[in-house]
């Protein structure tokens, strides 16, 4: 396994892949856990070639406190990229992939304003303008997103189709604990006793009821709530449990009502 930590050697290693040879290419922030695994997982499955990128992306952070805490466990990481099969880890800094220090940027003027984006401004310019980076660099054919980010998969699947990329996109279903939390790195901040009163957040958020009700019923069991609001036939929700902020979403049916 390669593990490429500049953009030149990344270059040098993906322009040396023959056409024929399927690539592709599962983009994180790191601080991997059985989420990401599942997405690797496909990606080996479905490629000849499979790539992951790993980088805490500094312009999608609004809150520099959550980009300062931000879990780095890259021993780890690459012990499971090894493991897991994976052909070359691209590890580049911020100085390299931001060469114009943001002065450019993609944009999406309606969807990236809804949801976690109104939470989090310009959030979404920057994994927009980090994926599209990534994209260029690695050409994959396939690159893969998890559904737990559910508002990050519609607004990348869009700009791929905005800006004729050549590039599958490929949705993974959201990998759970066993008491139905979804897996996600900033899991790794909660307190022992956080970690247990999260498990209120995937149970209230299958109750059948209105956003609005399952909103307060969130409040109710001691959650700060972002949102919860009905979006492209899921139900998406973004709550604080102490210090961490968690995000989820789960299919509706046309009537409202969870499956
Ligand atoms: N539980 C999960 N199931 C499936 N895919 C996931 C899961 N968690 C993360 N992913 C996907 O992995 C990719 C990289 O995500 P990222 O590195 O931000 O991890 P994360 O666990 O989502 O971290 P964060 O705490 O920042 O939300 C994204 O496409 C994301 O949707
Ligand atoms: C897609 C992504 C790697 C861009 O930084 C990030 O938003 C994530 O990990 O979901
Ligand atoms: N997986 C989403 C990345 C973020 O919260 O910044």
């Amino acid at each position: 396994m390669k593990i490429l930590n500049s953009i030149s050697a990344w270059q040098k290693w993906r322009n040396a892949i023959p056409p024929t040879q399927s690539v592709g290419l599962v983009p994180t922030m790191g601080a991997l856990h059985a989420g990401h695994q599942s997405l690797i997982r496909r990606c080996r499955q479905e490629n000849d070639i499979c790539t992951i990128s790993l980088f805490v992306n500094p312009t999608q952070f609004n809150d520099q406190e959550d980009l300062a805490n931000y879990p780095n466990t890259f021993e780890a990481d690459r012990k499971l990229c090894e493991d897991e099969g994976v052909d070359a880890i691209f590890f580049p800094d911020y100085n390299e992939l931001y060469p114009d220090d943001y002065r450019y940027r993609v944009s999406e003027s309606e969807v990236s304003r809804l949801l976690c984006g109104a939470h989090r401004p310009g959030h979404f310019d920057g994994v927009l303008s980090v994926v599209m980076k990534l994209l260029n660099l690695a050409r994959p054919d396939r690159a893969y997103f998890g559904e737990k980010d559910w508002q990050q998969l519609q607004l990348v699947k869009g700009m791929v189709e905005a800006f004729f990329m050549p590039v599958t996109i490929v949705g993974c279903p959201t990998v759970r604990d066993t008491d139905q939390l979804a897996l996600s790195s900033r899991n790794f901040r909660l307190s022992q006793v956080d970690r247990q009163k999260a498990a209120g957040f995937p149970r209230i958020l299958s109750t059948q009821a209105p956003a609005e009700q399952v909103a307060r019923l969130l409040e109710a069991d001691g959650f700060a709530v972002d949102y919860v609001q009905d979006f492209k036939g899921r139900r998406c929700a973004a709550i604080h449990c102490g210090e961490v902020r968690l995000i989820d979403n789960l299919p509706l049916y046309e009537k409202g009502e969870h499956i």
